[in-house]
Parts: structure tokens; C-alpha cells; sequence
């Protein structure tokens, strides 16, 4: 079978990082433009959706979005999409904080990944989602909110976990494994028909 190509459009360097961790092993290369796709008010499918097709657009072909949220359970799930502007305001160390006044400290983390054929094509989004609780922020690795999610039961925040670990149960490893699927399906559709 020959080697499959996507094309992810992020400008995040270490999103880049991890779907090439997780879908080199799967036989996948992962290119890459950094264009900055504007990104809608909605649904976290909404917002992922339109982000998908507004860069199948911009490129003019083939396009693989990721749109990653953190959902907190006591607030009705926001942050959620919209977890960025919170980061950049509060910083990692003080995202917790938002939960003070709340007994809740339960959230998830979801990574919805987008492919859209081109432009004027309907986009197929991938979704991963995982449970996990708000803590102060422990870990050495900065990326985004990671030392902030301690992940279900394990006592460990994301980025307390081996790289390898991580990408197995993480929202965005259960995305990617679901776009893999669903790109090797592909494969015998065409294979199906010729
Ligand atoms: O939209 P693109 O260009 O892909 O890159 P971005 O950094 O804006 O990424 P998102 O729109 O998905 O924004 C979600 C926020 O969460 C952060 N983030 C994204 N994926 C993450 C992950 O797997 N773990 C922790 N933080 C993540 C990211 O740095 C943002 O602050
Ligand atoms: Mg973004």
C-alpha cells in the first residue's frame, strides 16, 4: 500500500509534534502549512467544522484541522473551544483557579479532527474525548493546558506522562486512530471499485 499523505493546517508547532508521534507509526506522513484559520463562535463540532472547510478553502485541496477544547463539567463545559483565550489570559499556573468557587473539579479534554476533500466538499470530523480533573499545574512540559489535566484515575497530569503512554490514550491519539481507520477504509473502497 502506498504511504498516505496528509496535510495539516495549524500554526501550533507542538500539535505538529504530536501527530507525527502518533501517525508516523501508522504509516501516515504528516505535512504540514502554518496558515491561521479564523475560528467561529459555536458548537466545538460547529467551530471545527467551519475551520475545516474555510482551509480546504485557503489551500485549495485536501486538509487535515484540529480543533482541541477543555471542557469543565461545573461550568456547563466552557472554557471548552474557547480554552485559548483563557490560557493566554490566566497563564497555566492559574487555570485552576476558574474552578475555585466549584467542588467540580472534573473536566475533558476533546480533540476534533477535521479532513475535508477540498473546497465545496462536506468536512469529516474525528472526535476524542477523555475524563480527567483540573489540578494545579504539575509537570515539566509546557504545552498549553497539559499540566493541568490530571488524566481519569492514574494521579498523573499529562504532561507527567511518557510521551508513548500519553499518544495511546490521549483525545487527540483517539482521534488520529480514528482518522487512520477510517483513511485505510478508504483505501479499500477504491480498492473496491477498481
Ligand atoms: O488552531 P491551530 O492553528 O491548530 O492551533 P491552536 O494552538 O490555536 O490550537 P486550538 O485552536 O486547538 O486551541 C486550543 C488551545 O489548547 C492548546 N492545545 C491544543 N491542543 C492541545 C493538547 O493536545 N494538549 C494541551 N493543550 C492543547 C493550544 O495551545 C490552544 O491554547
Ligand atoms: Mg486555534
Amino acid at each position: 500500500m502506498a504511504p498516505k499523505e496528509i496535510l495539516l493546517i495549524t500554526g501550533n508547532t507542538n500539535k505538529i509534534a504530536d501527530f507525527n508521534a502518533i501517525l508516523i507509526p501508522a504509516g501516515i506522513i504528516v505535512r504540514n502549512r502554518a496558515v491561521d484559520v479564523p475560528e467561529i463562535q459555536g458548537s466545538i463540532e460547529e467551530i471545527s467544522i467551519a475551520k475545516c472547510r474555510k482551509a480546504a478553502e485557503i489551500i485549495g485541496g485536501p486538509v487535515v484541522i484540529d480543533d482541541t477544547a477543555l471542557c469543565f463539567n461545573a461550568m456547563g463545559g466552557l472554557p471548552g473551544p474557547y480554552i485559548k483565550a483563557f490560557l493566554e489570559a490566566l497563564g497555566p499556573k492559574s487555570l485552576h483557579l476558574l474552578l475555585a468557587g466549584f467542588s467540580d473539579k472534573s473536566a475533558q479534554a476533546v480533540a476534533t479532527v477535521g479532513y475535508c476533500q477540498g473546497p465545496g466538499h462536506e468536512p469529516i470530523l474525528f472526535q476524542g474525548r477523555i475524563d480527567g480533573t483540573i489540578v494545579p499545574a504539575r509537570g515539566n512540559m509546557q504545552y498549553g493546558w497539559q499540566t493541568c489535566f490530571e488524566y481519569g484515575e492514574t494521579g498523573q497530569t499529562l504532561a507527567e506522562m511518557p510521551d508513548d503512554e500519553k499518544h495511546k490514550m490521549s483525545h487527540l491519539g483517539i482521534a488520529l486512530r480514528k482518522l487512520v481507520s477510517w483513511l485505510n477504509r478508504s483505501d479499500d473502497r477504491v480498492t473496491d471499485t477498481t
